[in-house]
């Protein structure tokens, strides 16, 4: 047991004294990490006996939306945090996660600490950034990013000494700080071995997040020992069957002096040479092999033979088993919380669309077309903008041309520019056209798939040789700009089928990033959650709306034909509609449209919001005649769960919030299933 000596209390006393007085810690009273902390704490306002102004934390409906949104972080620490917490029951005291953030998110503890703990907010939906709380480790971690230990008296509010905490930040695999691990307890009780706790207890969220995170990724296992691999301290690669690097774990970044830039924007040829290629076809044996990195370190490697075998069946029947998936039920911890992302066709395409732009951005620093393709609404012009404003031309202008809406006639003057009376109606001083009005900047042509054949070679042209000659004109004007393409049409197919000049498309294609449709993204709860936020600043709206649990599965649920633009113009609208005191959107926020649209189709056995239904219909099945062998499972189920609905409502006597409560769902969905019934 460790106990803060008694000179150690002068030494604090002193260099508070030293702050507060002079404005300075002096020098080796306290650890450099304390005293840093301690100067950004008196820089925020803070002082170290007054209580803060307003105490942080957050309200009940932005801790749930904290929660919906680390859904997959929870869920991956919430087993190792349940680990560690048996390690130490009895001890008197905590252990928390936190987000990037600082809001607590969860916390485990012994009942009397929790108790104390509660006291200074130190409990779920409280924010614990420095700038609030003053020197604490949750808060100094995330500044440092570093395993950070403060004792006692090291917290620059007073009232926060009888704590000793010691965190580590949690990494995510894109190498982003993620949240923060922290175990807490009465400073008299502090034990070292608590902070390795802490250190190995976040290797495993992290290596969980990872595998996790790159299922469908070859991952290389690296170690400086045989032995080593497949243990704590291993180093994890993800990459792509090119050679892309899409993920890398702390230690895999350190050996390879790999930056968490870099993920997603380096091949591994990059990293370790033509060792590289020997990495990408490891023997189906799954022999380590030797590499050495750039810095002359040793490695070995080892992929899984078995888990390519899997990712590649698994890529076959992706459809299949994520719908199965999906339908079950979860275990505890994912009933535990409140939200659940009840579809994920492809997660985490949050984290490639980041990936996509880093690539795009170093093709496009280089020149190079960048060809954007994906329905029409997923967000093609916003990623292209964002290219723009992110790449070195971001000051100069951007400048946008829809091919599919001008007139044949009128494109080429529009994109060429003309001479002063060029055409009939053409103005007297001619205009210089719109590539020429991107100079140094973007020249953004969506649709590019509708332009007519014969401009298309005056395109390639202008591609070829960085000049315009305008329509009229003879002379040719230099220009300099930045392609980016986009389009909704298989470009492929309409080179094949002689609609696309195949010169072209190699000229404007160099790189494709394909942008996923709404309903193949995993991120829907982050969108949803960012649009609610941009809305609500937009409607000038206090606090950021937040959606039932039931609308939320359902929108989740919804194949969104139109896409983000959809996304956004529903909520929107639901926004709209919401009380200016009302903060939580229900179904009557959404149109007649939507509500249509999603409960038209036809109940699946594997939709989450109708589990409990559908099995209340089984069992009412088992009981009651077998469906005729004519009928569609699905209008066998709506029967089913039709009379299932009924049937509650006759043992309730009516009483409808006891039907629900029979039914297991709550009443706006009853009511919402009985109007849908009276419909069919
Ligand atoms: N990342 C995003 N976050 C929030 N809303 C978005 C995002 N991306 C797109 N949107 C919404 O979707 C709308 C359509 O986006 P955008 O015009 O970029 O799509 P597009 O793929 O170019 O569509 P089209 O092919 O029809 O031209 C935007 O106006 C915006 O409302």
């Amino acid at each position: 047991m460790h106990l803060i000596q008694p000179n150690r209390f002068d030494q604090l006393r002193e260099a508070r004294r030293g702050l507060l007085e002079d404005g300075v810690v002096p020098a080796g009273l306290v650890d450099d990490v304390v005293s840093r902390s301690w100067t950004r704490s008196q820089m925020a306002g803070l002082s170290p006996t007054e209580p803060p102004m307003a105490p942080p934390v957050s309200s009940g409906a932005e801790l749930r939306r904290a929660l919906a949104r680390e859904y997959d972080f929870l869920s991956h620490a919430r087993p190792v945090m349940e680990f560690l917490f048996d390690q130490m029951r009895d001890s008197g005291a905590m252990v928390i996660l936190a987000d990037a953030q600082g809001m607590l998110l969860h916390s485990l503890g012994d009942a009397e600490f929790l108790q104390r703990a509660e006291r200074v907010s130190l409990c779920p939906g409280a924010l614990w950034r420095e700038e609030y709380r003053g020197t604490n480790a949750i808060g100094t971690c995330i500044v440092d990013q570093t395993p950070t230990v403060i004792q006692g008296g090291e917290h620059y509010l007073e009232r926060n000494g009888f704590l000793t905490c010691a965190a580590a930040p949690v990494m995510a695999p894109d190498g982003h700080l993620k949240g923060v691990l922290d175990i807490s307890g009465d400073q008299r009780g502090y034990h070292p071995h608590t902070f390795a706790l802490v250190r190995s207890a976040t290797r495993m969220i992290e290596d969980r997040l990872f595998h996790a995170r790159h299922a469908n990724d070859q991952l290389l296992r690296l170690h400086p020992h045989v032995e080593g691999l497949g243990g704590v301290g291993e180093g994890l690669l993800a990459v792509t069957e090119d050679g892309w690097v899409m993920g890398a774990n702390a230690v895999a970044q350190q050996w390879l002096s790999l930056s968490a830039s870099q993920i997603g924007a380096v091949t591994l040829d990059r990293l370790l040479g033509p060792q590289a290629q020997r990495l990408l076809n490891l023997p189906a044996t799954g022999t380590p092999t030797r590499v050495t990195t750039m810095n002359g370190q040793t490695l070995f490697a080892r992929d899984e033979p078995d888990r390519r075998r899997r990712i590649w069946a698994v890529a076959n029947a992706a459809e299949t088993d994520d719908r199965g998936a999906a339908g079950r039920p979860g275990g505890s911890t994912a009933t535990a919380l409140p939200v659940r992302p009840v579809r994920s066709h492809r997660p985490k395409d949050d984290v490639r669309l980041s990936k996509a732009l880093a690539r795009a951005l170093r093709v496009q620093a280089q020149g190079i077309p960048v060809l954007l393709q994906g329905e029409s609404g997923t967000g093609k012009e916003v990623f292209s903008r964002q290219l723009h404003r992110e790449g070195d031309r971001g000051n100069k202008p951007f400048v946008a041309v829809n091919c599919a809406a001008l007139p044949e006639t009128l494109i080429e003057a529009e994109l060429f520019g003309y001479v002063g009376g060029a055409f009939t109606g053409a103005r007297r001083e001619g205009s210089p056209g719109r590539i020429r009005q991107a100079e140094g900047g973007t020249l953004f042509l969506d649709e590019i798939g509708d332009m007519p054949l014969a401009l298309q070679a005056r395109l390639l042209r202008v591609l070829q040789d960085k000049c315009v000659v305008p329509v009229g004109g003879c002379h040719p004007v230099p220009v300099d700009f930045v392609l980016v393409c986009a389009t909704h049409r298989n470009l492929r197919e309409a080179v094949a089928q002689g609609e696309f000049r195949e010169d072209l498309f190699w000229r404007i294609n160099g790189l494709t990033v394909q942008l996923p449709a709404l309903r193949e993204r995993g991120d829907m709860v982050e969108l949803i959650d960012d649009m609610l936020h941009s809305l609500a600043h937009d409607m000038k709206r206090h606090e950021v709306p937040s959606l039932a649990d039931e609308v939320l599965q359902a929108l989740q649920q919804h194949p969104w034909p139109g896409n983000l633009r959809q996304l956004h113009a529903v909520l929107r609208t639901a926004c709209a509609l919401l009380g200016p005191h009302d903060s939580e959107l229900h179904w009557e926020h959404f149109g007649e449209d939507l509500w249509d649209d999603v409960f038209s189709r036809p109940i699946r056995a594997d939709d989450a919001l109708d589990d409990r239904l559908a099995a209340q219909a089984r069992q009412q099945a088992a009981l009651t005649a077998a469906p005729g062998p004519e009928s569609a499972p699905e209008t066998n189920l709506r029967r089913l769960s039709n009379s299932a609905i009924e049937r509650a409502i006759r043992d309730s006597d009516g009483n409808m919030t006891q039907a629900a409560r029979l039914l297991g769902i709550s009443r706006n969905t009853l009511y919402r299933r009985i109007k849908q019934m009276s419909t069919h």
